[in-house]
């Protein structure tokens, strides 16, 4: 994987970054108090650049006793020092903060006692009740407040006084800059811990936390600045590897994943692709990911489908044939695979799923044909309620070997889990899932989550609310096999469709209210989205 550590893109969790944190401070060598004091510098910049100039500002920066409070107290004197009025407000006494935050309250109280006019700007109070810092903002009469009570040492619901101080906060009717990450925000699930502060920027240190993209992050966290603390790429790479951590899907990632094609291309040298879906009033799925897998690219498309429906689907679709499966009281009958078998030696890519109902038969026909084929697949919808309880089982016999994109919601996911699954942590059920049943996991949501058996992980960096309407997932999963067809590496395919998919669905936003969006309007986007995305690369041929 090229070192691709760009702060943007990686998702770290709080683990991660403590372990990025000591290798900087006890292998590179480079103080914990230099990390403090340039993330506050950064911090700072990074508040001026969005409400300054410094003149202009009073700040009130509430900072806890921990390391987010000492990035807190650098945040105050550098502001003091740009001729902003500071007035910092500690929620513990002197005597119980240590080290670094200590350190730099010294610093603080030194500087207010200077002769310098950064003294004129500066007060310091300690203030452990709610009423008391209601009092002290009532007399600064602040423009900004800064949030540096808790960051990543966060670990369970936010205890009182802080509590009470976050409620407070929230109350208020200024702009929040929060350090690092919201006060309450779980650094890697993105949940809010009892309270949480809704700020307006979040100064995030290093790199982005995983928490500020999935569960309610993105909510709580506003308009996010990544602060640069001159922690050495190659250390922040080490740890993006880690079990919670994701990489953010970028167009760069999409245009380096998606091969150019030979200029003695052929349809089947540029990837066939099979999907196997459809069912008597289930027209539309295997139309629209039939569709999506060629506007992927896959240079040949084929739709095996009930004979009953075979004709009515034939004509929804010109430049991808149809194949007739056949049928017997129950669904799908059992000999799919011959039935295919010529198409099978030719397809690089199966799309198994969009709208195949889940009579009996046709489940175990599924079952079977899953069985007895190792092309890569795409598994989405009553494909994966095929599967549900063999895939795993001990006397099952599907072996996914890591060759299948599984592409559930919710629900589809708690059928496959055959257990009541708890999402909170959706980078991390992924990832566990993933490794258990050796496939690739594709947990649809906002953000999407796809992880692979080895942990690599990437989250939707494109897309969003509006994707939320009937038929997406049936394009979603057609991308994903288009790419498949193509030659990608399965957790490539899917991130690829998954950022694609969500390019779409913001391309249709730019000239449509969003909420009138339907699957077929994404399906209408991708080929200008992927125009615009990579289309540079089309010049340099
Ligand atoms: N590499 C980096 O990202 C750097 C980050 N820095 C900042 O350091 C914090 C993490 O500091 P840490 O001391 O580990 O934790 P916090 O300051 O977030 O909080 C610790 C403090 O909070 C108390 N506490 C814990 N849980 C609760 C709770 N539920 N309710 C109330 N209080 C709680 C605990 O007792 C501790 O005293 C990171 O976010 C960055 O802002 C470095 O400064 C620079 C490098
Ligand atoms: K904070």
């Amino acid at each position: 994987m090229p070192d691709r550590c760009l702060p943007r893109d990686v998702l770290l969790t709080a683990d991660a970054m403590r372990k990025a944190d000591r290798t900087t401070i006890e292998d590179f060598g480079l103080p914990g108090f230099t990390l403090m004091e340039t993330a506050g510098r950064g911090a700072t910049s990074a508040i001026l650049r969005r409400y300054g100039p410094a003149e202009t500002i009073r700040a009130f920066i509430i900072c806890g006793k921990g390391n987010n409070g000492g990035d807190g107290l650098v945040v105050a004197r550098h502001l003091a020092e740009r001729g902003a009025r500071v007035h910092v407000a500690c929620t513990a006494p002197p005597e119980d903060l240590r080290d670094d935050p200590a350190h730099n309250l010294e610093l603080l109280q030194s500087l207010a006692n200077s002769p310098g006019s950064a003294a004129d700007n500066l007060t310091l109070s300690t203030c452990d009740r709610v009423e008391a810092l209601e009092a002290q903002a009532a007399a600064v009469q602040p423009s900004l407040y800064v949030d540096a009570m808790l960051g990543t040492g966060l670990t369970s619901e936010v205890r009182e006084p802080l509590r009470g101080m976050v409620e407070w906060l929230n109350g208020q009717e200024e702009k929040v800059t929060a350090l690092d990450i919201p006060t309450g925000l779980h650094s890697d699930t993105g949940a809010a811990l009892g309270v949480c502060v809704r700020a307006d920027q979040t100064a995030t240190m290093a790199s982005m936390k995983a928490g500020l993209v999935v569960g309610d992050g993105a909510q709580y966290a506003g308009e996010i600045d990544i602060v640069d603390i001159g922690m050495p790429r190659y250390i922040l790479s080490r740890v993006s590897r880690d079990a919670g951590c994701a990489f953010r899907t970028s167009d760069e990632d999409l245009c380096r994943w998606w091969p150019e094609r030979a200029n003695d291309a052929h349809k089947y040298s540029v990837g066939m692709t099979v999907v196997v879906g459809g069912a008597p009033g289930y027209i539309g799925a295997p139309v629209m990911a039939s569709r999506a897998a060629a506007r992927a690219g896959s240079g040949y498309v084929a739709c095996a489908c009930p004979e009953s429906i075979e004709s009515t689907l034939a004509q929804k679709m010109t430049s991808i044939p149809t194949l007739a499966l056949p049928e017997w009281e129950d669904g799908l009958a059992p000999d799919i695979h011959d039935t295919l078998s010529d198409r099978l030696d030719k397809a690089r890519a199966l799309l198994v799923g969009p709208g195949l109902g889940r009579k009996s038969m046709t489940q175990s026909s599924i079952c079977d044909f899953l069985s007895e084929t190792d092309l890569p697949a795409v598994i989405d919808a009553d494909g994966l309620n095929a599967i549900a309880g063999v895939l795993g089982a001990e006397d099952g016999n599907l072996e996914p070997n890591g060759r299948w994109i599984l592409t559930p919601h919710a629900g589809e996911f708690k059928r496959l889990a055959g257990e009541d699954v708890d999402f909170s942590d959706r980078i991390g059920v992924a990832q566990a899932y993933a490794k258990r049943w050796n496939v690739v996991l594709l947990l649809k949501g906002h953000p999407s989550v796809v992880a692979s058996p080895d942990g690599t992980t990437f989250v939707g960096g494109a897309g969003g609310p509006s994707l939320a309407v009937a038929g997406t997932g049936d394009v979603l999963a057609g991308l994903c096999a288009g790419f498949l067809a193509q030659g990608l590496q399965p957790i490539h395919a899917a991130a690829a469709g998954m950022h694609l998919g969500g390019a779409a669905a913001d391309r249709y936003a730019t000239h449509s209210d969003a909420r009138t969006m339907q699957a077929t309007d994404v399906l209408d986007e991708v080929a200008k989205a992927a125009y615009e995305i990579c289309g540079t690369s089309k010049a340099s041929r």
